[in-house]
């Protein structure tokens, strides 16, 4: 063989070696979290082209088919604000949360439920039957309570925001159970029946709590959570609960909910929360099955990961 002939040939075992040595990695992972329920919050942000909402929904089906349980919450924040603009309708935010009015909740509902969750559904399902859309109005699963912001310590009226006061995540399991991947659009009525806009990290956090999940893992538009953002030197790579409680009344804007969710599922039992980059394709693959995993990971306090 000449030389040529044989460094293609060491090439191409190194590159089998590698490949090879990805897919052993994920081994103990893949039996550590074998049915585990993994609640993913895909935010608006995220969803930036075709090619990483594409990557998205094949990572929920890979999930699927390697034995775990995943359900999907979706935000929507942005396309959200796209269709106000578009409807000549403005938006505002207070405290890391949309002002609300009732004609601007109708187009939250909207777009939330007509837009963003059949694209995903659809993105999904180009693999075979496997994603259900699901919105909090739908057979109880949430019920909501009239939310305030706390905008410099005061409390503000920000209208039909709502938290989650309930969850019966009962039609969620049924999915699950069927072997499908349920897609939740988090608008949910509160006990009177009114339609209240839930932001959809609060929405997730409450849900992997009901649900008992292993992980919850919210995709965002930042490598996970800085300590002094916006020094992007400080990207905290884990941290237990409590000491996140005391950072909460430091964070800015969309962080607020977020990690506001993450202490509500630890707390609530989940044994993991992430915040991670969905700018990466395939970021929740990389969180869930690789030994270092990627972003902030929040763990409770009795434990040392
Ligand atoms: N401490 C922090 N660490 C990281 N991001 C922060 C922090 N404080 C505020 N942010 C902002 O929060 C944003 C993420 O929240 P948000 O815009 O609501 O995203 P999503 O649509 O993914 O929910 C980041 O892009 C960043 O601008
Ligand atoms: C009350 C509130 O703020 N609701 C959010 C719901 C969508 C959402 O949470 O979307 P992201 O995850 O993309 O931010 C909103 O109206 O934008």
């Amino acid at each position: 063989m000449n030389r040529e002939a044989l460094i293609s040939a060491d090439e191409r075992l190194e590159t089998a070696a590698e490949k090879a040595g990805v897919l052993i990695e994920a081994l103990p992972w893949l039996q550590r979290f074998h049915g585990a329920t993994v609640v993913v919050k895909y935010g608006g942000n995220a969803m930036v082209d075709d090619r990483l909402k594409q990557a998205f929904a094949d990572d929920m089906v890979f999930l699927r088919l390697a034995g775990l349980r995943p359900v999907v919450v979706h935000g929507g924040g942005p396309q959200i604000s796209a269709m106000l603009g578009r409807l000549g309708m403005t938006g505002e935010f207070k405290g890391g949360l949309r002002v609300t009015t009732p004609e601007t909740m109708d187009v939250v509902r909207m777009v939330l439920v007509g837009q963003v969750s059949r694209e995903l559904v659809g993105l999904i399902n180009a693999h075979g039957p496997y994603a259900v859309g699901i919105s909090g109005e739908d057979a109880r699963l949430f019920t909501a309570e009239r939310k305030q912001a706390t905008v410099d310590g005061e409390p503000v009226d920000i209208g039909l925001v709502g938290e989650v006061a309930a969850v019966n995540p009962d039609a969620v399991l049924d999915i699950v159970n069927a072997g499908r991947i349920p897609v939740v659009s988090t608008v949910a009525p509160d006990i009177d029946g009114v339609v209240h806009n839930v932001n959809a990290d609060t929405a997730a956090g409450a849900l992997a709590a009901a649900l008992g999940a292993e992980k919850l893992v919210v995709l965002t538009d930042v490598e996970g959570l800085y300590a002094n953002w916006p020094d992007r030197s400080s990207l905290i790579d884990r941290l237990d609960v409590r000491r996140l409680e005391q950072l909460l009344p430091g964070l800015a804007s969309g962080m607020i909910p977020k990690m506001e969710a993450c202490v509500r599922a630890i707390r609530g039992g989940v044994r993991r929360a992430h915040v991670i980059d969905g700018r990466i394709a395939h970021s929740v693959l990389l969180e869930v099955f690789t030994s270092r995993g990627i972003g902030t990971m929040v763990f409770p306090e009795t434990e040392q990961p």
